[in-house]
């Protein structure tokens, strides 16, 4: 008999739904075993106030396959302008569960981000006051920073002064990629917690480089070094509550990726609980899946998990995988993690 693993529902704690034709493109792989996302606020032109997040949560409802049960939990875009009342008022009429702050230029549509974080100061006290968590892109940004330093040397320079400012101030560290960020977490209290990709559990920089460049492996924050993707994997699996799962699913077409100067951003949306169960099948955790998917984010994020359930199954052949999806901008391709995969959502 083959094997099988029930799970509440997942919950994806940092995904990008993009808009227009891409958002009806790729909704559907994640809504097909997803109940809820933080949806990402970085669109041209940024989500930025309530009444952007409003339209933009429409948008998304409207483009939800027919039958799907899907909650699209929404995001502001942090920027120097951004007024404390907005926000305050988007969180208490229930339309916001997280504000968003990209470092100005670290990552993609992050223009209109945060340069002087005095300028934020009041946005991030009221937050704290009234328990809105900051999902944080946490790399700097200063040109003589090696890029595969960025976040560490974010972590000591921007985000534990900015902590220290900001007593109360709940932060969820996004998509994690070095040991640093993981001990960082450990060392503080239940107001930290961090998300973890599924390709920051597969790949590291070697896959990127070695043997051609592989466009579709180059994400922000950039794949480390093995020992840091050992960190991630140990992390994830360990059951430690403050450690979920954010796809950072981040589409871009294979147009903008196979480019001389390719775009950020991994999709593993279609995929990820697949490659999810083999990662914590081969580290022995597939007892601590469900807490890394469905139960530590609404956990941190004060909901209640999912009531459904969601059944995998471990097969005898290996499932086959789009290697894109069509869009009307054009193909996207899927993740590979390079390995075949077996299980599959029943
Ligand atoms: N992760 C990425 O490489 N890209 C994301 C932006 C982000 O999450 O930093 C995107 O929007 O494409
Ligand atoms: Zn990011
Ligand atoms: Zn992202």
């Amino acid at each position: 008999m083959s094997q099988t693993l029930t799970l509440r529902r997942p919950d994806d704690w940092h995904l990008h739904l993009r808009d227009g034709a891409m958002l009806r493109a790729v909704l559907p792989e994640t809504t097909r075993h997803f109940a809820r996302a933080i949806i990402m606020p970085n669109l041209v032109p940024p989500v930025v106030t309530a009444a952007d997040a409003r339209a933009y949560r429409d948008r998304i409802l409207a483009a939800r396959p027919a039958g799907a049960d899907f909650t699209p939990l929404m995001t502001l875009y942090l920027t120097e302008q951004t007024d404390p009342a907005d926000v305050a008022a988007a969180h208490a009429s229930g339309l916001v569960s997280a504000v968003k702050l990209y470092p100005a230029g670290a990552t993609t549509n992050s223009a209109s981000g945060v340069r002087d974080f005095d300028k934020v100061r009041g946005v991030l006290e009221k937050m704290a006051e009234i328990g809105l968590p900051l999902c944080v892109h946490g790399e700097v940004t200063d040109s003589e920073v090696d890029i595969f330093d960025r976040e560490a040397v974010f972590i000591d320079r921007v985000l534990d002064p900015v902590r220290r400012a900001t007593p109360g101030l709940r932060v969820v560290m996004e998509h994690i990629t070095t040991a640093n960020g993981v001990e960082y977490v450990k060392a503080n209290d239940r107001d930290l917690g961090a998300t973890i990709t599924t390709h920051h559990l597969i790949i590291n920089r070697n896959h990127i480089l070695v043997g051609g460049i592989k466009p579709h492996y180059y994400c922000l924050p950039v794949a480390k070094r093995e020992e840091h993707r050992l960190a991630l994997r140990a992390a994830a699996t360990s059951g430690d509550t403050r450690f979920f799962l954010g796809t950072d699913s981040a589409p871009h077409t294979d147009a903008l990726k196979e480019n001389a100067c390719g775009c950020a951003g991994c999709f593993t949306a279609t995929n990820t609980l697949s490659i999810l169960a083999h990662a914590f099948e081969e580290d022995g955790a597939l007892d601590r899946l469900e807490g890394f998917t469905s139960l530590n984010g609404p956990a941190f994020y004060g909901l209640a998990p999912n009531k459904a359930t969601l059944t995998l199954t471990k097969n005898d052949t290996a499932v086959p995988c789009p290697d894109k999806i069509d869009t009307d901008d054009g193909p996207v391709t899927v993740f590979d993690p390079g390995f075949p995969l077996y299980w599959s959502v029943s």
